[in-house]
């Protein structure tokens, strides 16, 4: 066996150039054919001086692969640059992305023709240069491999696409979330992985990104390979190639499910009553005005009522606090029954209560109509029932410049008068009459 310095060995069962061919028994190394892989490979690696530039054939990936895990598994990758030959041209993309991945030195082309052999030689010379240019790679490798090793522990699925959309780097969560091997994703684009439509989506998203320049931030919903919707928020930046121009994009994507969930959760207590779960006070007031000036922009009339419970500290007294809530329930169960789903119904506090509605004449039916059904609707309290009334005030109100804190306190003098008149009875004025404008 040969001790040239840089022997190399070549896989190939394609056709092989004469001139390489040549070359390369010049050269002391071997032609193998990937069937022979296996013993051949084994033979070789007996061969102390080993040298520097490992080739194989594109077309016979899996040959190739065994070889590199052979290598991997002897330790030799780490210390042996070396290169791929890829004779197959419908393969290359694909090989050359792998092959880079795996550390290759260089990737050649057999395209080049006879050019192919000087490339080589160049490559030898500069990987044998005093300064050493295979140390320096073998550090750039072990600096890629703690990179990838950082980005993979990172919760948040992170990619990197080139330019032309293709992916060139993926970390473990994003393998996880696409439920894809890495080799199904680098090298390949988004309509590999991802459903005809959306992929058009992300591919149109991507083009615009990349004429921007910029970056992009924005929520939106995905499916995990597990099945499981996500909100997320994307980050994804452009980054420039030396040229100045745009060289490809960085994203990462945060899963903010939890953080929404709690924010809704929030939202629903701030905004609810926790005895009876209608609105509360603040939010009846915020949304009540955003809804009276709309209707009243489209030139219609709304109904603010107020009713309150006759009595209730009796209720209180007789069955206790217990009951007292439950008969508060019960009155916003019942009311809220008789109301559409676009209606308004909040606590405002204690036993009072307020209803916002559109229109004047439903305002007038719902407001006659609401003492007597609650009248007739005592609770079931076993063993006996809780009998309640009340008084309510309303007031239309028609288009025209209103405060809604001056109609709330109309509404309000409109529910004493229902008290004093005796309770269990609605009092409903049109604002109209009171204060015209
Ligand atoms: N059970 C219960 N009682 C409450 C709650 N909030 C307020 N109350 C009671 O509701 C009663 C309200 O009484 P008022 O509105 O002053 O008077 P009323 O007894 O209803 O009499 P009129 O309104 O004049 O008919 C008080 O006794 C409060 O203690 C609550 O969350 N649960």
């Amino acid at each position: 066996m040969s001790q040239d310095p840089t022997p190399f060995f070549l896989l190939s069962d394609a056709p092989v150039p004469a001139a390489l061919q040549a070359w390369v028994h010049s050269r002391h190394s071997l032609l193998l054919p990937p069937a022979s892989a296996g013993p051949a490979l084994q033979e070789w690696m007996r061969v102390p001086e080993l040298g520097h530039c490992w080739l194989v054939d594109g077309a016979e990936l899996d040959a190739w692969r065994a070889c590199v895990d052979a290598l991997r598994g002897a330790g030799w990758l780490e210390n042996l640059p070396w290169a791929l030959w890829l004779p197959e041209p419908g393969m290359r993309d694909g090989n050359a992305s792998l092959a880079w991945e795996q550390g290759a030195v260089e990737v050649f082309d057999a395209a080049q023709g006879a050019d192919l052999v000087q490339d080589i030689q160049v490559l030898l010379q500069r990987l044998r240069s005093p300064h050493g240019q295979a140390a320096q790679l073998r550090r750039d490798r072990a600096e890629q491999k703690a990179l990838r090793a950082s980005l993979d522990n990172l919760p948040a699925p992170i990619f990197i696409k080139n330019a032309d959309g293709v992916y060139t780097e993926a970390n473990q969560s994003f393998v996880d979330f696409l439920g894809l091997s890495r080799e199904q994703i680098i090298g390949k684009t988004v309509y590999d992985v991802a459903p005809p439509e959306l992929a058009a989506i992300y591919a149109d998203a991507d083009q615009r990104l990349l004429a921007s320049g910029t970056r992009q931030i924005y929520d939106t919903q995905v499916r995990w390979a597990d099945g499981s919707l996500r909100e997320v928020t994307f980050y994804k930046a452009v980054f420039h190639g030396v040229d100045g121009a745009p060289a490809g994009q960085a994203g990462a994507i945060f899963d903010i499910t939890e953080r929404k969930r709690m924010e809704r959760r929030l939202r629903t207590l701030a905004e609810t009553d926790s005895l009876t779960g209608i609105l509360n006070r603040r939010s009846f007031i915020e949304q009540a005005e955003r809804r009276m000036r709309d209707a009243l922009a489209a030139q219609e009339p709304v109904t603010v009522m107020l009713f309150d419970l006759d009595h209730f500290k009796q209720i209180n007294d007789l069955h206790g606090h217990a009951a007292g809530d439950a008969v508060l329930c019960h009155i916003s169960s019942l009311v809220g029954h008789l109301l559409r789903a676009e209606d308004m119904l909040a606590r405002m506090g204690g036993d009072e209560f307020a209803i916002m509605l559109h229109g004047a004449l439903d305002g007038h039916a719902v407001a006659e109509r609401l003492p007597a059904v609650v009248a007739a609707t005592p609770m079931a309290h076993p063993p006996q029932h809780v009998a309640c009334t009340i008084s309510l005030g309303a007031l239309v109100i028609h288009p025209g410049q209103h405060s809604l804190d001056s109609l709330l306190h109309q509404a309000d003098l409109a529910l004493y008068e229902a008290k004093n008149q005796g309770r269990n009875r609605s009092v409903v004025r049109d604002y109209r009459l009171l204060s015209p404008v």
